[in-house]
């Protein structure tokens, strides 16, 4: 089973996959959030920061582009390639609006010969291997009989399936009809992805595709950082695991950030997703949301680690 960290943009930024990396693994690649080429072409330093080989060390990252622009990808791709990767990833999925009312992300989806014309010329002229992460249509499910045979043209790495539509963002259950009709007429080998939270879930979706061997994870990780080791039969996370983690990632963040405000904003996100795995978790949660002061945030998560446990799963 192959399994990969899915990139969340302000969330698996360098610091949180470096920190995941060292703290548990389990993942054959880390997707790195997107990189959105602007007007300078130039990265942003964000982007700057995630890309570089030095915050990649060890471990096989895809940094993944975000554009409807042909020139922008080669440019982009060019770029990355001179900073020693093999493979970069096309976001054909985001559903913000800001993205998609310019025809990005999964706005593109609803321009099926844009869509070919960009890729008959970026497979042309880029070196790198280029894999794609889409959803299934902007509004209908059914978009995706139209999507796919493009795809299909194209001498893709893999292509990884989200099977939501662009308009339910992360709302109700993935459309896994849909990813059926993909797994049979897909040429490319395939990547799963969507609510896959633990190894109930992992165990399900075997059951129904057992040719599937190969899985994209987001908030069921951050939610559970031992899921990727647990999927591939090793232990669940300990109290002291989880701490190191968040040690690890609250030091990286005070050095790169700075500002109490800032710093515990990041720290916040990521309780948002971690904890519920702790007995009481809600309770803490509640007292870290009202924290403003870096002093009285450590004071609570001292607390957190000492007096409670990590809730059998
Ligand atoms: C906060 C957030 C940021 C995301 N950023 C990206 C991104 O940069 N690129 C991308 O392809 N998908 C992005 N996604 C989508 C995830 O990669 C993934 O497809 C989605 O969360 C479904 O997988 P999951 O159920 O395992 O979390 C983001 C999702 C969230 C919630």
């Amino acid at each position: 089973m192959n399994l990969y960290l899915a990139p969340l943009e302000g969330i698996t930024g360098h610091i949180y996959r470096n920190a995941l990396h060292q703290c548990f693994d389990g993942f054959d690649k880390y997707f790195i959030p997107f990189i959105s080429p602007n007007q300078k072409g130039h990265f942003s330093t964000r982007e700057k920061k995630d890309v570089m080989p030095e915050h990649n060390q060890g471990m096989y990252a895809v940094p993944q582009i975000l554009t409807n622009n042909v020139e922008d990808f080669l440019c982009t791709a060019k770029k990355l390639g001179d900073y020693g990767y093999k493979e970069v990833n096309l976001n054909l999925g985001c559903p913000s609006r800001t993205v998609v009312t310019k025809g990005r992300g999964a706005g593109f989806l609803d321009e099926p010969q844009k869509l070919d014309r960009f890729l008959d010329a970026v497979f042309e002229k880029c070196n790198l291997e280029i894999s794609i992460k889409t959803r299934i249509g902007m509004e209908d499910p059914e978009e995706f009989e139209t999507i796919l045979p493009i795809y299909n043209k194209y001498p893709l790495k893999e292509l990884i399936i989200h099977p939501r539509v662009q308009k339910e963002f992360y709302k109700n259950t993935p459309k896994l009809d849909t990813y059926a009709w993909a797994v049979e007429h897909s040429e490319h080998p395939l990547c799963y992805n969507g609510d896959i939270c633990s190894v109930e879930d992992m165990e399900q979706l075997k059951i129904r595709f057992p040719q599937t061997d190969t899985v994209m994870m987001g908030r069921g990780v951050l939610a559970d950082p031992a899921l990727g080791r647990k999927l591939k039969g090793g232990s669940a996370a300990t109290i002291e695991e989880l701490k190191k983690l968040h040690d690890v990632l609250y030091a990286a963040y005070c050095e790169e950030m700075s500002g109490d405000r800032t710093i515990l904003y990041k720290m916040k996100e990521m309780w948002f997703y971690l904890h519920p795995i702790f007995t009481d978790g809600r309770k803490y949660f509640k007292k870290i949301k009202k924290c403003e002061k870096c002093v009285v945030y450590e004071s609570v998560v001292k607390e957190l680690f000492l007096k409670e446990t990590v809730l059998g799963k």
